[in-house]
């Protein structure tokens, strides 16, 4: 199990000792500078194919709550854009706060949003698996969606109807045929840059590409994400909520910004 959390002393300000790649060059989240970005024209559109969508299931990993999808030849996936392969769509999970003002991994111009989505994809043209993809440079894409309240999400419901189900560290349940396209903003316009996992072994191994837009969610949806649990069944309860880390330095990368 985790060695590592979020609380006072297993921390992202302590996970170097376990992960020293913590201090690396290419970390993430990394808080956008909209004025800073690099505006790239060459950089076309993303494709998003989530037509066939098999997720399996949904499950509380202990550290934030996914969805999974079968690993097939024709899965959803993502190319074009900053991407020179076709990614595969593997899993999707959420970072969030204890209250609404804070919660996302990524800031703009210092601002926090309520939540934060991420969409990992793994390079299938070049790499076997995502185990094998995972550690590599150009081995994964993950689209990050902010959220901010609202609004009702009309589909995030599927998700938040599920919660209760996979309260404890441990648990899955069933969740089929969610398509997540429908928890992308309505612009794919995105700012993109190379960084890492957000959580150990923060393997420097990512193509980010954040949307500039957030979708809106409601309070009462944003609530059912913090009566999830760290903790297993029969444990001392720990809510999980504050399941974030801070932005980590630049280090002299720069952000590009598509316009679609
Ligand atoms: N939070 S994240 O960078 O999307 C991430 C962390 C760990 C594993 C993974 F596949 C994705
Ligand atoms: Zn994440």
């Amino acid at each position: 199990s985790h060695c590592w959390g979020y609380g006072e002393d297993d921390g992202p300000s302590s996970w170097h000792k376990g992960y020293p790649i913590a201090q690396g060059n290419r970390q993430s989240p990394i808080n956008i500078v909209p004025s800073e970005t690099v505006h790239d024209s060459s950089l076309s559109p993303l494709i998003v194919s989530y037509e066939h969508c098999t997720s399996i299931g949904i499950s509380n990993n202990g550290c934030s709550v996914a969805v999974e999808y079968a690993d097939t030849e024709q899965g959803p996936g993502i190319y074009r854009g900053p991407l020179s392969d076709a990614y595969r769509l593997k899993q999707f999970h959420f970072h969030w706060g204890h209250k609404d003002w804070h919660g996302s991994e990524h800031t703009v111009d210092g601002k926090t949003y309520t939540s934060e989505l991420h969409l990992v994809h793994w390079n299938a043209s070049k790499y076997q698996t995502f185990r094998e993809a995972v550690a590599a440079p150009d081995g994964l894409a993950v689209l990050g969606v902010f959220l901010e309240t609202g609004e009702e999400h009309q589909s995030l419901h599927k998700i938040t109807d599920a919660l209760s189900m996979v309260k404890f560290k441990g648990s899955n349940a069933d969740l089929k045929d969610f398509n997540p396209k429908c928890l992308l903003p309505k612009s794919l316009n995105y700012w993109t840059y190379s960084g890492s996992l957000t959580t150990p072994p923060l393997h420097e191994s990512v193509t980010w590409i954040v949307f500039e837009e957030p979708i809106e969610v409601s309070k009462k949806q944003m609530e059912k994400f913090r009566m999830l649990l760290f903790s297993e069944e029969e444990e001392d309860e720990k809510l999980m909520e504050n399941n974030f880390r801070p932005p980590q330095p630049l280090k002299g990368r720069k952000v590009c910004a598509s316009y679609n």
